[in-house]
């Protein structure tokens, strides 16, 4: 009988392929396994935090949550990576849009992901690291958007440790630097990919607009995201 490893947050009851996609919110995950896999075993459910392995196009992938911040999602992919070996990480986010020509479902690509948060204090590297997307996973969601007929916006995007910011004036001034929307993962991912050399990509659906005051519904947000989910499928 095949063992499978258990950590405090991952008691996997069933194999997890060397591609998981990872969105914030464990029902998202359960509904891309039963949308587009087949074949699909749950190997998670420690915290409600549903991973599922399945088949997509005669390949395996893994879909599993991380819940929300840095903290959470610095956990996940930390196990995911070092205890479970897992080689591509793909996060299927929602975000707030900032700049103007961004709408509501629009897909960004996130190329970099800048952050206010203290994540990398733990490497004392002598200066500022930029976390970046890996080109590869970057360059292949491109192609797979391109093909689907799916407009993307790529570049750069702030994963913030607020959601809600007592500083009025700090979404403007990150729109200002050009930067696409703020979701609160991102950097996190990038930074722990970097770490131990695998690769890893952010993949935003557009769920609000910071500056346009429109937004999605919290349902919309876990099952209408459908490009985005079938961009990311495509990496495997
Ligand atoms: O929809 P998910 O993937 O959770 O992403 C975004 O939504 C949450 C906030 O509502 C944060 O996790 C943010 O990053
Ligand atoms: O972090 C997030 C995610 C979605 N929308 C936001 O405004 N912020």
């Amino acid at each position: 009988m095949t063992e499978f490893k258990q950590t405090p947050h991952i008691n996997a009851k069933g194999e997890i392929a060397e591609t998981v996609l990872l969105p914030g919110d464990p029902l998202r995950a359960k509904f891309i396994a039963e949308r587009f896999l087949t074949d699909v075993v749950q190997f998670n459910s420690v915290r409600n935090m549903f991973g599922f392995t399945g088949t997509y196009n005669g390949k395996r992938i893994s879909v599993m949550g991380t819940g929300m911040g840095m903290p959470s999602m610095g956990i996940y992919s930390y196990e995911l990576i070092h205890v479970f070996g897992v080689k591509n990480l793909i996060r299927v986010g929602s975000c707030g849009a900032l700049q103007d020509d961004l709408n509501l479902y629009d897909v960004i690509l996130g190329m970099g992901a800048s952050t206010n948060s203290n994540y990398v204090n733990q490497y004392h590297l002598p200066g500022t690291f930029a976390p970046l997307a890996s080109y590869s996973l970057l360059e292949k969601a491109k192609k797979a958007a391109d093909e689907k007929g799916v407009p993307v916006h790529v570049g750069n995007i702030l994963s913030s440790d607020t959601f809600y910011n007592a500083d009025e004036d700090a979404a403007g001034k990150w729109r200002d630097m050009g930067i696409l929307g703020i979701e609160m993962e991102a950097a996190a991912l990038y930074m722990n990919a970097a770490q131990a050399g695998v690769n890893a990509l952010c993949i935003l659906t557009v769920s609000d607009h910071i500056f346009k005051e429109e937004e999605t519904t919290a349902e919309e947000r876990e099952t209408s995201f459908t490009n985005m989910m079938e961009i990311a499928l495509e990496l495997a």
